[in-house]
């Protein structure tokens, strides 16, 4: 017997798990071809790939790097392959173009040496797409690998400063004039460079259900959140695995949801204070909040949701909670002057997000606010109509787009009957967030995701 047999095998790392087969770069190929292909949304996809194929740790970081980061790119990807294989990319099959561009990815974004990095990748593309393109593929990444990625944007400059930053900083150039728009010239680069940064998890401690300090025990370690009464920073893995997570008594919200939530119900009110509506409530994130907060005062959430798969959501989110879950349209619902607080949560672009879903800024379009703007001034007002007079209600957006956020409650004070009120909380607590009267977050300045909010009292009987 050798001296290699006769040793004993080291434990392995999960006892009888088999060790993964499935190479990361092909896992990350068939996560991007998903999206591409399909419509898929990475961040749902991709977790179920890693389980499926069992890779944890470094590897499943790595899968997840090569895909998220693949993907927010893909807008400046394509253009670099686009000059280094002088051709226009969309005459390039769909299936080659996703693997040039994972590869592409590799050498201009990440430490990896260029030539494993188009080694790898011609050996996928043989594999995946076909053999007879890998020849193609190595000399167009070859090209690729001849500049790093300044000196690519450089050499695609055009002078003008908002193309200039958009490829730089990998987003569609009308997603940058809309930042500039609100934020101004001098902000506008350190926020899109934010949109590229994987977000922290966020948890909320529901109040009166577990506090921040057993929560972050529960973590271990994890820190408070610098704003929210309520956040704690998950320090790192699943989150469904926190047992406070998996039995209701927090859930994972970012902490400028939470802020925005918390001040509708922080802001003083004259007379009763017990009938609160969420009026676009899916998935019910703000619900299991307010209905916690409702709670602890005696006060009772009507949550209203339209997509009825959504509105399920709701109704596990506020479970024994004092919420009362209608699935139907927030335009139609409740008694005119029956509510106290309302909160009007409308469905928008999501511009304020863009660092959750990597993909989405390359789907999304300025037309597609054509529908979304005329519904959110629509529930704005029904929100206005269902509060008493005296009443509150919160407008939100996870978008900084002003049509969608100061120009929209503009439009609907026009009609008079209802005032804009200062929420003193959040301004207060939070720096640089106001923006006028309305509070304006921003993951580059406070981490959180783009929120936008105004407070409205009623002031008509109508
Ligand atoms: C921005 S999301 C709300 C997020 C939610 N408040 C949370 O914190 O989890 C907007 C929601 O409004 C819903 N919605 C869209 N149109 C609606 C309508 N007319 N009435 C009620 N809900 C609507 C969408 O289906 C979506 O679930």
């Amino acid at each position: 017997m050798s001296d290699n047999r006769s040793r004993k095998r080291a434990p392995r790392r999960d006892d009888d798990a088999p060790r993964p087969t499935v190479n990361p770069r092909r896992i990350a190929f068939d996560a991007i071809r998903a999206v591409t292909a399909d419509n898929a949304y990475a961040n749902i996809v991709l977790p179920r790939m890693i389980n499926e194929t069992g890779h944890t740790g470094r590897d499943a970081g790595l899968i997840t790097e090569l895909t998220y980061g693949t993907l927010r790119s893909l807008g400046t990807l394509e253009r670099i392959l686009a000059a280094a294989s002088g051709r226009d990319v969309r005459e390039l099959q769909q299936d080659l173009l996703d693997a040039l561009c994972l590869g592409a990815y590799q050498l201009l974004y990440m430490r990896i040496p260029a030539h494993a990095a188009v080694a790898t990748t011609v050996s996928l593309v043989k594999a995946a797409v076909s053999p007879r393109v890998s020849g193609l593929a190595n000399a167009v990444l070859r090209k690729v690998a001849a500049k790093d990625l300044d000196q690519w944007c450089e050499d695609l400059a055009t002078g003008d400063r908002l193309h200039d930053l958009s490829l730089r900083h990998a987003h569609p150039e009308w997603i940058a004039r809309e930042f500039e728009a609100v934020l101004g010239p001098e902000e506008l680069a350190p926020a899109l460079a934010a949109d590229n940064v994987a977000p922290p998890v966020h948890l909320c401690a529901k109040p009166g259900r577990i506090t921040k300090g057993d929560l972050s025990r529960e973590t271990r370690g994890g820190l408070h959140g610098q704003y929210s009464p309520y956040a704690v920073y998950l320090p790192g893995g699943d989150p469904g695995r926190i047992r406070a997570v998996a039995t209701g008594l927090a859930h994972v919200q970012d902490e400028g949801s939470q802020l925005v939530a918390v001040a509708l119900a922080e802001a003083p009110l004259e007379g009763p204070d017990a009938a609160w509506v969420d009026l676009c409530a899916g998935p019910g994130g703000k619900t299991g909040l307010l209905g916690a907060l409702a709670a602890e005062r005696g006060a009772r959430l009507d949550a209203v949701e339209v997509q009825p798969h959504r509105a399920e959501l709701v109704a596990k989110a506020a479970k024994g909670l004092p919420v009362t879950v209608h699935t139907g349209d927030g335009r139609l619902f409740g008694e005119p002057g029956s509510a106290d607080r309302v909160l009007v949560d409308a469905p928008c672009s999501g511009l304020g997000a863009l660092r959750r879903r990597p993909e989405a800024r390359w789907r999304k379009q300025r037309s597609d606010l054509d529908a979304l703007v005329p519904l959110q001034r629509e529930l704005l007002a029904a929100g206005l109509r269902l509060a008493r007079k005296g009443g509150l209600v919160a407008y939100v957006t996870c978008s900084p787009v002003l049509d969608e956020t100061s120009e929209a409650v503009e439009s609907v004070l026009k009609a008079g009957g209802a005032e804009l009120v200062r929420p003193d909380w959040l301004l207060d607590r939070v720096p640089d967030s106001a923006r006028g009267d309305f509070v304006q977050l921003w993951p580059h300045r406070h981490g959180t995701d783009a929120m936008f909010m105004a407070l409205l009292r009623k002031t008509g009987n109508r």
